[in-house]
């Protein structure tokens, strides 16, 4: 085991190690203690790579310092190319100058830098210390820029190793994208991002007639949905609480073409599409596929206490059989000429390289399934090429004492080496998950080798970073299921769902493409009911078995696994009490997660979304109700705005079992709607989808109003490049303060309303709701396209935009930093409540002078309503 070293709490000093053989010492529970006492050392985890022959010993060395220090901070600019692009030259000419020159203690500070993996300048890290942050006026500011812009979702604070794998699927705008283990969603909206594209620019050029040929690009990107793409991104996530921190996250993205479930992976339910009459039924595949599954996280060392106090190596043990599983189903899912990117922030082989070689083993070899040479790609990633050879690492225990570390180089030492101890040492046990393909595969012809080196390994001391593992996989060929099992006589035991059980089944023989009867389907022809049995029927026609992979049904499911971006979760393999095995339609997170957005979600943190996410709310039931194309209210709405027929009006949805267009409307893309159309009474767990496009105004004199419907932040992207009535246009970065500045300018019917230009477009338009609508142009004017929904009330206006996003942008566009808004509603309505209060107090009758208070200051009772709603 170990040879020697130091102690290490954090930063750069050298790190700590014990000797060998002694027991591990670093016993202490110290999650209490700050970050930086905890002890960086663990003998076990140590003495894995460093005996493991991962890296020569030089280069171990150097890679363990890193792992022993902490993680730089990093950010990614996001959203569109241009706008992220746009919000990145603001952070670089305002903040980075400065920055730049500061010194701390005499001595110069590392200023943020761009991560050179990555094009473009998008991605940032830095190392400056939280104790210089709060002492140095430029970095307090830059931090309060990315404070806001993260809350405003322009940037994400993710780390660089997590944006890996999307670069590597290669996604192009309109294909048809699953993550499979999804939560908490950073690498969702990455490819979210890629999905859409330019879509922006080629939507305002289709609508306006002005590119015909707006919708393909010259990569094959498919943007024919009137110049938005026609892809889809589902983004799945087993976990009902981290499902609900998905939501959260992928809301804030505003796109109509993203749908999120919450099923287990492993078993994933084929989705089906329409077919013609008479016809076979047809089931989704996807183009791109991204399995970042849960790993035991040790590469999460530098920011994650609990992989220095409890790293073991069952962990991974543990985990491989459900990776192995995951991954294979994706296989399945995957179109012939398919990308699929597996990737762990593990840097374990048996979680990897191991899970890797199963699975395309389990698919039939490599002329089903191959790993794709990425070295062109991302040419500046520094990365360490996969690994051919390791060992796997155990530890046996008699009686849970004394325990003994074992590196075993083969199946065969394994087994010879427990068999020895049966004879000599009946009382100590290994660990019963170990199997045959955690170890290398077998030495193969040239045309039938696994090529594990096109694997990436990315180590902490190449670029300052996590760890992390990625392999990309193209599907060459249909797979047959017959291919994967080990013969057609023999069984394969698939664990029951729910009860943990293994029970023999008969293998099947069948083309992946028709391996898709969904488990929701027999459900729904067996009534609600669904016991084990059933789960385990539809296990056997979609299960993949090969010898290696024995290791499937061998091992009992519940691990304990620890996610990337410093989350620690706990998954049992299959879903039990809440899932589709007893029949109960899981959880509502929309309805919650909405509501909450309706407070302005993106100020609710992660962690506040899980608390309110009760359990209870977990039997709720979703609903998706599409209206139809002629219904007369949808008409009404699109009539008032102007919306060109050429906008879909067949894409419209409500969230109540009745169908009822009671207070909002969703908007989603076809795709979308036919997914989940299909199969929404099929049993899937379609926990979100949809981005709201008008909500009901209520307001007491609402039936004066032609149209008492708002347009919403969410979708007014999507429908303004369709309009031709109510909007308004803002050139004038003076009337774009004032509207930002002051929650409730009044619009007086004559005389100056001091609102420029949009003032005098106001003042003879009639109430309702309309678009503001700024154009980017060049110097001192807008550095980018926006569009805000704008109520006119008879006598003042009101842009709704909530009071964080105001500061956001009031700092984004004019560097305000502390920005006094002014709401003469709110306070005419609290002078009123105290004056009221004082009156009551006196016991007078003054109602009659508060009616003349308010006077002239028109629906202001109206606007206090809204005030409390949005
Ligand atoms: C490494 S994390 C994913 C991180 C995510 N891709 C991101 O970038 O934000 C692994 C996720 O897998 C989920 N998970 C665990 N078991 C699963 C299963 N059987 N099916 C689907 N998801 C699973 C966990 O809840 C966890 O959120």
């Amino acid at each position: 085991m170990g040879r020697g070293g130091n102690r290490n709490r954090g930063g750069n000093r050298k790190p700590a190690f014990r000797g060998s053989k002694g027991k591990n010492r670093n016993t202490r529970d110290t999650r209490t203690e700050p970050w930086s006492d905890v002890i960086r050392g663990n003998e076990l985890f140590e003495g894995y790579y460093r005996n493991g022959e991962f890296l020569d010993e030089k280069e171990f060395e150097e890679m363990w310092k890193y792992l022993a220090t902490n993680l730089p901070n990093s950010f990614r600019f996001t959203g569109t190319k241009a706008d992220a692009l746009a919000v990145r030259e603001i952070f670089k000419k305002r903040y980075v100058p400065g920055i730049t020159q500061v010194t701390f203690d005499g001595e110069p500070v590392d200023p943020p830098r761009p991560v050179n993996a990555f094009p473009d300048e998008l991605v940032w890290d830095m190392k400056t210390d939280k104790k210089v942050i709060r002492r140095s006026p430029p970095f307090a500011e830059f931090q309060k820029f990315l404070v806001a812009e993260t809350t405003s979702g322009n940037i994400s604070r993710q780390e660089v190793v997590s944006m890996i794998p999307p670069h590597f699927l290669d996604v192009r705008p309109g294909m048809v994208v699953l993550d499979m283990c999804a939560a908490p969603g950073s690498k969702s909206a990455q490819l979210a991002e890629m999905i859409h594209g330019d879509e922006e620019e080629r939507v305002k050029k289709a609508a306006t007639n002005v590119d015909t040929n707006a919708d393909f690009d010259n990569e094959g990107g498919d943007y024919s949905d009137g110049g938005r793409s026609t892809g889809l991104l589902i983004a799945n996530d087993t976990d009902f609480k981290r499902a609900g921190m998905l939501v959260h996250q992928v809301k804030r993205l505003n796109f109509p073409n993203l749908i999120v479930t919450q099923h287990d992976a492993s078993i994933f339910p084929s989705i089906e599409l329409p077919s013609g009459l008479g016809e076979k039924r047809q089931y989704l595949k996807f183009d791109r596929i991204l399995a970042d599954v849960p790993c035991s996280g040790d590469g999460t060392a530098r920011k994650n206490v609990n992989v220095w106090q409890k790293w073991t190596p069952k962990d991974a043990l543990g985990l491989h059989n459900l990776q192995m599983r995951i991954l294979s189903r994706g296989l399945q899912m995957l179109k012939k000429g398919g990308r699929l990117v597996y990737s762990t922030c593990s840097m374990n082989p048996v979680e990897n390289e191991a899970v890797v070689a199963s699975a395309i083993e389990t698919c039939g070899g490599v002329s089903k399934v191959q790993l794709v040479d990425c070295s062109n790609h991302l040419p500046n990633l520094i990365r360490k090429p996969g690994l051919s050879k390791w060992k796997v690492y155990d530890t046996s225990t008699i009686g849970g004492e004394k325990k003994t570390a074992h590196l075993f180089n083969s199946w065969d030492a394994f087994c010879k080496t427990k068999n020895k101890y049966q004879e000599q040492e009946p009382g100590r046990t290994f660990s019963p998950k170990i199997s045959e393909g955690m170890f290398p595969p077998a030495t193969a012809s040239e045309e039938e080798r696994i090529p594990l080196e096109r694997c990436m390994r990315v180590y902490p001391h190449l670029q300052d970073t996590g760890a992390f593992f990625i392999a990309v996989l193209e599907k060459k060929d249909d797979i047959k299921v017959s291919q994967v099992q080990t013969s057609s006589k023999e069984t394969t035991s698939i664990p029951t769902v729910g009860l943990g059980a293994v029970t023999p089944v008969p293998s099947k023989s069948a083309t992946d493409s028709e391996v898709e009867p969904t488990i929701l389907e027999k459900q729904a022809n067996a009534g609600s009911e669904a016991p084990s049995q059933k789960r385990k029927l539809e296990r056997v026609e979609e299960s993949t078995t090969p010898k290696r992979a024995k290791v499937l049904a061998s091992n009992g499911d519940n691990v304990g696994t620890k996610g990337d971006a410093s989350m620690q979760v706990n998954e049992a393999a299959e879903p039990t009490a809440n899932g589709l095995a007893n029949g109960n339609v899981t959880t509502s997170t929309n309805e919650l997660v909405d509501a909450l957005a309706d407070k302005a979600v993106s100020k609710i943190s992660s962690r506040e979304i899980v608390k309110k996410l009760e359990p209870s709310s977990q039997t709720q039931k979703e609903y998706f109700e599409y209206l139809p194309a002629d219904d007369p209210t949808i008409a009404d709405i699109l009539n008032f705005f102007g919306i060109s027929d050429r906008f879909p009006r067949d894409r419209f949805m409500v969230k109540n079992k009745e169908g009822l267009l009671l207070n909002k409307l969703y908007y989603t893309s076809e795709l979308a709607k036919t997914i989940i159309s299909l199969n929404k009474d099929r049993g899937m767990k379609f926990v979100h989808c949809g981005v709201i496009m008008f909500v009901a105004h209520k307001t007491r004199d609402k039936d004066l109003l032609k149209c008492p419907w708002r347009l919403q932040g969410e979708g007014i992207k999507i429908l303004a490049p369709w309009a031709s009535k109510r909007i308004i246009k803002c050139v004038s970065r003076t009337t774009l303060y004032k509207m930002l500045i002051e929650m409730f300018p009044k619009l007086p019917k004559e005389g100056n309303t001091e609102l420029g230009e949009v003032g005098e477009q106001l003042v003879n338009l009639e109430p309702g709701c309309c678009f503001v609508k700024i154009e980017k142009s060049e110097g001192e004017g807008f550095p980018f396209d926006m569009v805000f929904p704008l109520w006119r009330h008879p006598g003042s206006i009101n842009l709704m935009v909530d009071k964080d996003d105001r500061k956001a942008i009031l700092l984004r566009l004019y560097n305000e930093q502390n920005p006094n808004l002014i709401n003469h509603v709110a306070d005419a309505a609290k002078m009123a409540e105290e004056k009221t209060k004082a009156n009551d107090a006196m016991e007078e009758e003054t109602l009659g002078e508060d009616g003349e208070a308010f006077e002239g200051e028109e629906g202001v009772n109206e606007v206090v309503e809204e005030v409390i709603e949005e």
